[in-house]
């Protein structure tokens, strides 16, 4: 149960949620994205579009990939782009990429006819990066986005990340890393005062 807080995240900004294990960090990005229901307060998305949930302005990056075994690596996109909607252009005018050119520009273009389960911990990572530029969404919710992935890989993640900042996007992060992104705030969980 979380007291007490309260955030707010601009267009363009990034979130950066610190704290020790076991505090609460992936649960609040897992209740923003509505995997967990609120049982108290509140979540808006201002000038958000209406007919939508929070979650649903949403993509959540979590610790497992959730990359369909069976499916190739192009197949497992296709079926994301075809599954998670689009925003419309007046509440967030982000650009899609076709699965395959967000593959090529995660550097795993030759993996797209390899069924996801024989790719490497760090491809399976990358595949599921791709999934958050195959549909144009305003908010990425990343818990420890950097996990699995080489130094190359971990400047792409950032520079993908910097972009979508620049193009209004917001990011909730939670990680124990300290991440390069542009107007970054924090927020610190910390355990409450028992009276
Ligand atoms: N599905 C679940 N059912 C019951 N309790 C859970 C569940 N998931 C997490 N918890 C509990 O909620 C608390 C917060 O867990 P959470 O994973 O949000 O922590 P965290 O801050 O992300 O930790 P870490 O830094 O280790 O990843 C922990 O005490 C954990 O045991």
């Amino acid at each position: 149960m979380f007291t007490g807080l309260s955030f707010s995240v601009g267009s363009g900004a990034s979130l950066q949620v610190t704290g020790a294990n076991g505090i609460g960090k992936s649960s609040l990005l897992r209740t923003i994205a509505g995997l967990v229901s609120l049982t108290e307060g509140e979540l808006t998305v201002e000038d958000g579009d209406p007919e939508l949930t929070v979650g649903e302005h949403c993509h959540y990056f979590g610790h497992q990939n959730s990359n369909k075994p069976a499916l190739t690596a192009l197949e497992n996109l296709s079926f994301w782009r075809d599954f998670t909607a689009p925003m419309s252009k007046t509440v967030f005018d982000g650009s899609a990429q076709a699965p395959l050119a967000a593959l090529e520009m995660l550097g795993i273009g030759h993996t797209a006819s390899i069924p996801a389960a024989y790719l490497s911990a760090g491809q399976g990572r990358r595949l599921a990066l791709a999934r958050l530029i195959v549909t144009p969404r305003p908010i990425w919710l990343m818990d420890e986005p950097t996990s699995a992935l080489d130094t190359t890989s971990e400047a792409h993640l950032l520079y993908l990340m910097n972009l979508h900042l620049k193009r209004g996007g917001m990011i909730i992060t939670a990680t124990h890393t300290e991440l390069a992104l542009s107007k970054k705030q924090k927020l610190h969980l910390q355990a409450a005062e028992l009276a």
